[in-house]
């Protein structure tokens, strides 16, 4: 079975109500959107610098920091995941018009 950004954010939003102070998730949560926007901003320099340096193994391992403190960020500020896919596809079907009305095709 494939693991899906889906998967981890219904994980992430079940550690929100969880009583375990073991979780890492329910620790960020507790902390609060400025601690949660600050680890994400760390995370996006540390997968930059992968990045700069062409460690594509480091940068793997950064990418997924990345993404998965920008969901918890998402879900503390209670914006759903579906509405960020929603707008990256409403970019790429403007985009496909823009496209159309470049090579003259009619709207
Ligand atoms: N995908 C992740 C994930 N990626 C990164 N991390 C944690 O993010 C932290 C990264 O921060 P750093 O590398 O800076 O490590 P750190 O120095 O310990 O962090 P700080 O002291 O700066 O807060 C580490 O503690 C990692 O364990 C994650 N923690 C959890 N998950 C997912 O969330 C699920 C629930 O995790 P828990 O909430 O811990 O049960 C897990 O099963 C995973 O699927």
């Amino acid at each position: 079975m494939t693991f899906t950004l889906d998967d981890l954010a219904a994980l992430i939003k079940s550690r929100r109500g969880d009583s375990a102070s073991s979780s890492y998730t329910k620790q960020l949560f507790d902390a609060g959107v400025p601690r949660i926007s600050k680890k994400f901003g760390e995370e996006a320099f540390e997968a930059v610098i992968a990045a700069m340096e062409g460690d594509d193994k480091a940068l793997t391992s950064e990418a997924a920091d990345v993404l998965y403190h920008l969901l918890v960020l998402l879900e503390a500020r209670n914006v759903a995941l579906a509405d960020v896919v929603a707008e990256l596809g409403r970019r790429t079907s403007q985009s496909g018009l823009a496209e159309k009305a470049a090579r003259g095709a009619p709207k």
